[in-house]
């Protein structure tokens, strides 16, 4: 499905990421763990195109999109939507035309300059909200509501698009633990219930073992793991991290406790 394929990105003398090849054959929850600039967000923006490659090839469903131009690479970047730490909405616009932004990529300038947005779209974007369990959030303007929620309209404008592979760039680094985990049951429910890929860079190693099918570790720009959560051991993880024999797990953790269950996760949403 994807494969990326001796992927190299340089910037001045330095390799942010360096030779890096793996495959993901399904549409699998993908964690990508690090230490801060071992790579991993240059990584997600290749893939997504908002970086170029220096060398390398990315290619899903058998078509290398790092060549892409004009409409075909906004065709990619329409299916392979982006998640960013800092929400990226629009603050002082309202909740539903920030999500409604999300088919910007299909949508003529004109349209979108008068906020043309059709009766269909609108229920869309309702929907995708509701299930999200923020639709009452929908007229406040975006900076009115918490960390949390903004990252859930984040996602809802994800979804507009109705990608198939969703990118994550540390999506809860800004968030407390409670709000982190109603993120990240959120994405785990999209991915199960829609079957969308989501590769997630994470930079805490519970988040990373507790919703990942698959777990990628990089370390200076290389691929240093790649493996399941279970043989992520902490041994492996000081690998990964750089860390010496003190290497405390708690480091990176974001100290999400209780039970994944769904009752839990709609108390939350409710
Ligand atoms: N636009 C850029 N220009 C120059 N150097 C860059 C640029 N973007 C990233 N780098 C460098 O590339 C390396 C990898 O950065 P990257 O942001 O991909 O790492 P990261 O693992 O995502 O780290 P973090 O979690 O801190 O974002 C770092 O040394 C960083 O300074």
């Amino acid at each position: 499905m994807l494969k990326v394929s001796s992927v190299t990105r340089i910037f001045g003398q330095k390799a942010a990421v360096d030779n890096v090849s793996f495959e993901i054959d399904r549409a699998a929850f993908v964690g990508v763990i690090g230490r801060s600039g071992a790579g991993k967000s240059t990584l997600l923006r290749m893939m997504n195109r908002l970086t170029d490659a220096s060398s390398g090839e990315i290619s899903f469903e058998g078509r290398n999109v790092l060549t892409l131009q004009g409409a075909a690479k906004r065709a990619w970047q329409g299916q392979c939507a982006m998640i960013f730490q800092q929400f990226n909405l629009v603050p002082r616009m309202d909740v539903a035309s920030n999500v409604l932004h999300g088919l910007l990529n299909q949508r003529s300038t004109f349209a979108t300059m008068f906020n043309l947005w059709s009766d269909a779209d609108i229920t869309r974007a309702m929907q995708i909200l509701d299930r999200l369990g923020i639709a009452e959030q929908a007229p406040k303007r975006a900076e009115a509501l918490s960390g949390g929620q903004q990252q859930r309209v984040a996602i809802a404008r994800a979804l507009m698009q109705d990608p198939k592979v969703i990118l994550a760039d540390e999506p809860i680094a800004s968030l407390d633990p409670m709000n982190a985990q109603v993120v990240m049951d959120a994405l785990r429910r999209i991915h199960e219930e829609d079957g969308r890929m989501v590769i997630a860079n994470l930079h805490t190693l519970d988040t990373a073992r507790r919703y990942c099918d698959r777990v990628i570790g990089m370390r200076d720009g290389r691929v240093v793991f790649d493996g399941t959560p279970d043989q992520l051991t902490t041994g492996v993880a000081r690998d990964i991290y750089g860390a010496d024999a003190s290497f405390n797990e708690s480091a990176t953790s974001t100290a999400i406790t209780g039970p994944r269950d769904a009752a839990y996760a709609d108390a939350m949403l409710a």
